[in-house]
């Protein structure tokens, strides 16, 4: 049976790949990923006539046949070329080579505050015209755990703890995060997502190194 932890661990990948390579993959797999984003959109809107509908399907297929001739079995995971430039592209909120992802550029102050201004399509809609409350709680997830990360304390969200102030429209949106403070192990920080009037969903996020990670980085720095 397999072990969750030693499963996690494996996805943790250092590759080696130089910076030069992993460029060329960005720059193939960032437009493929741009236009299957399109395309969702369009599968949600398109209001043409059933022949279309059903060639586009066929041509989807095809488009997904041609790609999983030779593919990885699994999740992406996170990895790291020979400089270090980390890869988390199948990240369900920034990945590179993720459709799903809205995405996000998320930028760092050199004072620590990370933020993002995003746009989200009708694909991440909840209520009638709105932003689905869950991805408005991925969206902070990541803005408040690259914070942790630019604090020097990375870890897995313990808690997240939200507060839907008002109605998050669907659209041009803005999220940032600041370091709060360190208690023991735990990270706290706090942000929120804004839209041109004002803060819509507030949020505090605990953020844990897990033990293992804790005990692997503590008989690191003792060998
Ligand atoms: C591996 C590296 C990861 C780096 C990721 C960087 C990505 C950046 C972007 C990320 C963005 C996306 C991110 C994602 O999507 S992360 C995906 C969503 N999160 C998870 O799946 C996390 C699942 N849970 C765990 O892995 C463990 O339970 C964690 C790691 C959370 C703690 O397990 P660990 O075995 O280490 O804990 P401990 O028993 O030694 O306790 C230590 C202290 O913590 C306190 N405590 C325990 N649990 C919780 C809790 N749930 N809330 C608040 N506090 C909690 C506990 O009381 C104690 O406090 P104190 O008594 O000392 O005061």
């Amino acid at each position: 049976m397999s072990d969750p932890i030693t499963d996690q661990r494996l996805l943790y990948i250092h590759d080696q790949l130089s910076d030069e390579d992993i460029q060329r993959e960005v720059d193939l797999y960032g437009p493929l990923t741009d236009s299957v984003r399109q395309l969702i959109a369009a599968t949600l809107q398109t209001e043409v006539g059933e022949p279309d509908v059903r060639r586009a399907k066929a041509l989807v297929e095809e488009a997904a046949a041609i790609l999983q001739e030779r593919a990885i079995p699994g999740p992406y995971g996170v990895r790291w070329g020979a400089s270090g430039w980390k890869r988390g592209w199948g990240n369900a909120a920034d990945g590179v080579r993720n459709a799903v992802a809205p995405p996000l550029t998320i930028q760092t102050d050199p004072d620590g505050r990370t933020w993002t201004d995003f746009h989200l399509g009708p694909q991440y809609e909840g209520p009638a015209g709105l932003t689905h409350g869950g991805v408005s709680a991925l969206i902070l997830d990541q803005v408040l755990g690259d914070c942790a990360v630019a604090a020097g304390s990375p870890g897995m969200t313990g808690t997240l703890t939200l507060r839907y102030r008002k109605p998050t429209p669907l659209g041009d949106l803005h999220a940032e995060a600041r370091f709060d403070r360190m208690d023991g192990v735990k990270a706290i920080v706090k942000g929120h997502i804004a839209d041109a009037a004002g803060i819509c969903v507030e949020a505090e996020g605990i953020f844990i190194l897990p033990r293992w990670a804790r005990e692997a980085a503590a008989a690191s720095t003792a060998g």
